[in-house]
């Protein structure tokens, strides 16, 4: 006598296959298709447990949520014998959902213990459909739990035409066994990359709180200063975007957190981007992030500027250094609140507000062609200029005192106060690095002052060449210069910085120090102008 057939088509394969997968969703479809692949197998279904409301397919179908956890049907396979043309792949219908307890699959998933019934009888309780149970010939039932660590995932059942013996039961329990084992795998790499997305917006978010912190409040007591105030108290609760501009270390990035501290964003971060300081390659995906595999070196998926941003503030550092090519872009978010990551179909929405600064003249840059008109008039809604310190000299004393005293905190140690005379020099002299010059020059006099005088280094007189930000000297100030012309002088200038400086850019009488610039400004504008450090 023949060795009656087995009832799964080599599900050795089939163990094989489930290890390759990379989905869950994938794995469960490949376990119904493969078990419904042998003649003796009229259906294939695998249910998972899910929490109320979560279920695409109830929510699509209009279905109410429940309270309860219940078993979902997520993949099935079969064919019908009595009508061929029947679709039993579906997966929703009237044996989509059971919650928990009800008939065979629910009992299987609230005991989490096996159900076997090796010979159907059509009359038996457990038949729902007694008529579809004679007419497709079904003659047995297997139903496994997928149980990984004691929790019940989900359910997986077999119909078949055949009765169950012992071997298939033994294969069913394996393939079940497998499945628990890779939902549970899938399940927790979610988790990890939920928690690791978490923390990278938590400490985007803390990165934020210490910059605020190392920016303080604003001293002065100017006019000038005032009238900035002003408008920022103006601005702040709108929804706006802010163009702030101003000579370089004047206080625009302070400016900035000021708008977002009295907005209704202030709970919410404020993230900040150098777009001076971003590879030129990487500009799309810093803003807009990327997926796994986008370019090269994407190795994980990242979150971009704009999510990290969302329902907060986008600080726009130097705007005016942003590549021409990614302009539309940046204003397409502005104005419809859309983008893309680097190599995904996907639009996402973020609700950002931007507020951007620049110390170059974006109007000029725009006629010149280097800056989208449409961009600039869409960034300048609310333009606030902050001025030069030498144009608010009241402000040079207050704020030299407010540096000195943080300085003093910082070191630990007592400083000397000013003297009238040291804060007749401080008054005296042009600053053409600004507010940051002042910090800079306060902060060293304070570390070498140690218990004696202050020992104010200030520069005598501040050669021509050597200003990249400062005014026009008297004679010169109604001289115009041609685009060209000007380019060169700053090239000049910046060569000139850089030989004092004996080539060293970053740091304590470094080239951007002495121009009053941000270390990152300094090498983007070198790049711009085709300057290099080995001339
Ligand atoms: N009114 C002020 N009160 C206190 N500190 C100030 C004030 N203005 C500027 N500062 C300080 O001066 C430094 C330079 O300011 P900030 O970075 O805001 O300038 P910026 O105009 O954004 O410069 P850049 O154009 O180079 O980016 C910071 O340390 C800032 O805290």
């Amino acid at each position: 006598m023949a060795a009656a057939e087995p009832i799964f088509t080599d599900p050795k394969q089939l163990l094989l296959e489930m290890a390759e997968q990379r989905s869950v969703d994938s794995l469960l479809r490949l376990v119904a298709a493969r078990l419904a692949d042998s003649p003796q197998v009229a259906l294939a279904r695998v249910w998972l447990t899910l929490p109320p409301g979560t279920c695409d397919i109830c929510r699509q179908s209009g279905r109410e949520p429940g309270t309860e956890p219940a078993l979902h049907l997520v993949a099935g396979a079969g064919r019908s014998v009595a009508a061929p043309e029947e679709a039993w792949d579906q997966i929703d219908g009237a044996f989509h959902r059971f919650a928990l307890g009800e008939r065979k699959v629910g009992q299987i998933g609230l005991s989490g213990r096996p159900l076997e019934v090796p010979d159907v009888d059509p009359h038996s309780p457990w038949v729902a459909d007694s008529d579809w149970v004679r007419r497709e010939g079904i003659t047995g039932f297997g139903g496994q739990p997928l149980v990984h660590h004691g929790r019940v995932l989900g359910v997986l059942a077999v119909f078949t035409r055949a009765p169950l013996d012992g071997e298939a039961l033994g294969w069913l329990r394996m393939v079940a066994n497998h499945a628990a084992a890779a939902i549970a795998t899938a399940r927790a790499f979610e988790e990890v990359e939920t928690l690791r997305r978490q923390l990278e917006l938590e400490t985007e978010y803390l990165r934020g709180e210490v910059r605020a912190a190392h920016y303080g409040r604003f001293v002065g007591q100017s006019p000038a200063l005032d009238a900035v105030l002003r408008q920022v108290e103006f601005v702040a609760p709108t929804d706006a975007t802010v163009l702030i501009t101003g000579e370089s270390g004047t206080g625009k990035e302070l400016v900035a957190r000021e708008v977002h501290a009295r907005s209704r964003r202030a709970a919410r971060a404020l993230i900040k981007v150098n777009c001076a300081a971003v590879p030129r390659d990487l500009y799309e995906s810093e803003f807009f992030g990327h997926v796994r595999g986008a370019f090269t070196g994407a190795v994980r998926d990242r979150v971009g500027r704009f999510e990290l941003a969302d329902g907060g503030t986008l600080f726009l550092d130097e705007v005016g250094e942003l590549p021409l090519d990614l302009q539309p872009k940046l204003l397409r978010v502005l104005q419809e609140g859309e983008f893309e990551r680097v190599g995904e179909e996907r639009t996402r929405k973020a609700d950002v507000r931007v507020v951007a600064a620049t110390n170059r003249d974006l109007r000029r840059e725009a006629e010149a062609g280097r800056f989208r008109p449409d961009l600039y008039f869409r960034l300048g809604v609310f333009p606030i200029e902050v001025p030069p310190l030498r144009r608010r000299p009241e402000d040079v004393v207050p704020l030299g005192e407010h540096f000195l005293e943080q300085a003093a905190k910082r070191l630990g140690r007592p400083v000397p106060k000013l003297t009238p005379a040291d804060a007749e020099r401080l008054r005296g002299y042009p600053w053409p690095g600004n507010v940051r010059e002042l910090q800079h020059v306060i902060e060293r006099a304070a570390i070498v002052s140690a218990g004696r005088r202050l020992a104010l280094n200030l520069p005598e007189a501040v050669p021509a060449a050597d200003r990249a930000t400062a005014p026009a000297p008297a004679g010169a100030r109604d001289q115009v210069l041609t685009e060209a012309e000007f380019r060169d002088l700053e090239r000049q200038n910046i060569r000139a910085a850089l030989r004092k400086a004996a080539g060293k850019i970053y740091g304590p009488g470094g080239a951007a120090e002495l121009l009053g610039l941000k270390p990152t400004t300094l090498a983007s504008r070198m790049k711009a102008l085709g300057v290099r450090l080995a001339e």
